[in-house]
């Protein structure tokens, strides 16, 4: 386990920052309580494990772990590959043509003083050194669109399985958690990939042609160099697992400040309104000192790693050129040969420092592409039985056939052996305490989830034993957050049938009593929406995705909690409109708001996944029973005065219609 930051002492944080200015630390020092926990937005605790298991010795793990999952994309860009390959290859034999002219040039040109040779040999470099400085950029192209591939692949790999995760899977996993494999673990990828080909693997290959180019020059002399080269891994040895906890100790304060940002632009209302401005400050100054504390750390034993390198070369190095020089004066080696060792041991020197330089990269890239991974392992939601038939309109009733229901995780029954025949055509209501199971029973419909026993029917069909697009396609659900999307209100409304054409669209709008105020708007249908809508008022966006709903025509339409979150006189509007849309479909409405069910052909009151009661309002209230309880409960609340802004409107609307 790493250690986690200390979330009770803001003013050692910024103490111990020497330089953090003094609005910082007032701002941290501000809190005397604790500071609440940022939202969770990156790793989980395996991770934390994973990593620390990482050492210099283990970071050939990094490199499979990054090569197994990179390599299946990058099977398509063959030819690309093969541009880099030829590139790199190009300059790694440039880089061995240099120090070995400098041995033509001593031994024969300068030593014979034969000037045809110098010129030969400058005459080679010239032309090596121009044909190389055009591959490399030729190849940097190729690079640079090679890895910007790769990456958006992996992002489309990510979106595209996400998609087909099971509502299970929401269910429990936090939005930072699934966030973070898009911002901070793509970022991590993301250098890894971009510098790959320049930091790993142009010096691998200059290290093993300088190794080479050593051997052939003396191969004595390259062996005591060979043998002493270890010594330069020790100081990364020991240093390494320091390094990576100390990234890692980053990214969590870093996932931190993400989370307190994204927690801060949901509550910027409430921020606002009870003037939370500076003590909001204060957490994120927190925040931030603990991240400025570890990037310091992490930065430094970093470097440290590379420079613990280039420090034992260096003293290696006067070794090698002791007994080199030894060698040369004893005439066991030419003055060339022994200048070209020389450079051939301070290029390998150079290579080996950079790719110490890239290897705590690679583990923390390893970590980013485990965590993808985790996300990526995750069973898709089951796919349809083979041979499937698609699902006729629901002509009939939809019946749960004791049904047994419990979520992933947990043992206990949410629905217990539930027997319910909704009636095909009418207008039913799902009323109960809160956590009885209501929206349950919706998800069971749609197949969000499936029984854990029994079955649920429609028209007498197993809705396991059809497809599941053909089942959905039947049905529209409007929720309570009405979940429009940052567009147009015309392809919000098209999103319900995406072959609706526009006159379909205006029909639907039509029915959801939302057309008139939509004709005022500067744009019309073409008019965006904000992000969720939020140019909208509630009631606004509840009839846009009513009419999202309307445009497929759906023989069964669901409600969840569709007007709980709007004030009464709003509600009542759209209530009207739902009981006039309903008709002709079987509309089943889940609600807490029993003044929304009155009118109902029956209401089924539920209580600990059970059907405790059902008939009409009048029967239920005549009847004592729980919903009689819930009723003179909610009528003795006091009611919201809350207007909607749209409430004119739709009431215009109604009058029009
Ligand atoms: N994704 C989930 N994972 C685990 N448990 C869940 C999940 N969704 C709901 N539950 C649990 O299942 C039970 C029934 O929840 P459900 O949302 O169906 O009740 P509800 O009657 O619609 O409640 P409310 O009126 O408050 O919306 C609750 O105890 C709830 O905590």
């Amino acid at each position: 386990m790493s250690p986690k930051p200390d979330s009770t002492d803001p003013v050692s944080a910024a103490d111990k920052l020497p330089g953090a200015s003094a609005d910082d630390i007032a701002a941290a020092a501000e809190h005397s309580e604790p500071i609440p926990e940022p939202i969770e937005v990156d790793l989980d605790d395996d991770d934390d494990e994973d990593l620390v298991a990482f050492t210099a010795s283990e970071a050939a793990g990094a490199f499979v772990t990054i090569y197994r999952f990179t390599w299946p994309l990058m099977r398509n860009y063959k030819r690309w590959i093969t541009f880099v390959g030829i590139g790199l290859f190009v300059e790694t034999l440039f880089n061995v043509i240099m120090p070995l002219s400098l041995k033509y040039l001593i031994d024969d040109a300068l030593g014979e003083e034969d000037f045809h040779a110098l010129y030969v040999i400058l005459f080679v470099l010239a032309v090596a050194g121009i044909v190389t400085s055009i591959v490399a950029v030729w190849y940097e192209l190729w690079d640079a669109r090679l890895s910007a591939a790769v990456i958006s692949d992996v992002r489309t790999r990510l979106f595209d399985h996400l998609q087909s995760l099971p509502a299970s899977y929401f269910g429990r996993t936090k939005r930072g958690e699934i966030l973070s494999r898009f911002s901070v673990d793509m970022a991590g990828y993301e250098s890894s990939v971009k510098s790959f080909a320049n930091s790993a693997l142009l010096p691998l290959l200059e290290l093993i042609a300088g190794i080479g180019l050593m051997i052939w020059l003396n191969w004595q002399l390259a062996v005591v160099a060979l043998l002493i080269f270890p010594m330069t891994l020790i100081g990364p040895r020991i240093l390494t697992p320091k390094a990576v906890q100390a990234n890692y100790d980053q990214k969590v304060n870093e996932a931190a400040i993400l989370g307190v940002v994204q927690e801060n632009i949901a509550t910027q209302l409430v921020v606002k309104a009870f003037g939370l401005q500076r003590k909001a400050l204060g957490w994120f100054t927190f925040r931030n000192l603990n991240a400025r504390r570890s990037i310091a750390d992490a930065t430094f034993l970093s470097s440290m790693v590379e420079r613990t390198v280039t420090v034992s070369v260096l003293l290696l190095h006067l070794v090698v050129l002791g007994i080199g020089a030894y060698l040369a004066t004893k005439g066991q080696i030419t003055v060339g040969t022994f200048v070209t060792f020389e450079s051939a041991f301070w290029e390998i020197s150079y290579n080996i420092a950079h790719l110490m330089h890239f290897i705590p990269l690679a583990i923390s890239s390893a970590a980013s592409v485990q965590h993808m991974q985790e996300m990526l392992d995750e069973p898709v939601r089951g796919a349809d039985r083979p041979g499937a038939p698609d699902m006729p309109p629901v002509a009939n009733d939809i019946t749960f056939d004791r049904v047994s229901f419990h979520y992933e995780g947990s043992d206990t029954n949410v629905i217990e052996h539930l027997t319910l025949k909704l009636q095909a055509g009418k207008s039913i209501a799902i009323v109960g305490p809160s956590g009885s199971g209501k929206s349950t029973l919706l998800n069971l419909i749609l197949r969000l989830y499936e029984p854990t026993e029994g079955r649920v029917t429609i028209d007498g069909v197993d809705a396991r034993k059809v497809t599941r697009d053909s089942l959905r396609s039947h049905m529209a659900v409007v929720f309570q957050e009405n979940m429009l999307f940052n567009m147009s209100i015309r392809e919000n409304i098209r999103l319900g049938k995406q072959d609706a054409t526009d006159a379909e669209v205006e029909a639907a709008a039509r029915k959801a009593e939302i057309h008139r105020h939509i004709m005022t708007l500067p744009e019309r249908y073409d008019t965006l929406v904000g992000e969720r809508g939020d140019t909208l008022s509630g009631g606004q966006r509840q009839r846009i995705a009513i009419a999202r709903a309307m445009v497929r025509n759906p023989s069964v339409l669901l409600l969840d909690e569709a007007t709980s979150a709007l004030d009464q006189t709003t509600e009542a509007a759209i209530n009207h409109t739902l009981l006039k849309v309903a008709q002709g479909r079987t509309m089943i409405w889940s609600t807490h708001r029993l003044t929304s069910v009155v009118e109902m052909d029956e209401i089924i009151v539920m209580s600990e996944g059970r059907v405790v009661e059902r008939g009409s309002h009048l029967e239920l209230i005549a009847g004592n029973g729980l919903y009689r309880h819930l009723w003179d409960d909610q009528m003795h609340q006091p009611h919201r005065d809350e207007s909607d802004e749209g409430e004119d409107d739709d009431d215009d609307e109604d009058d029009d219609e």
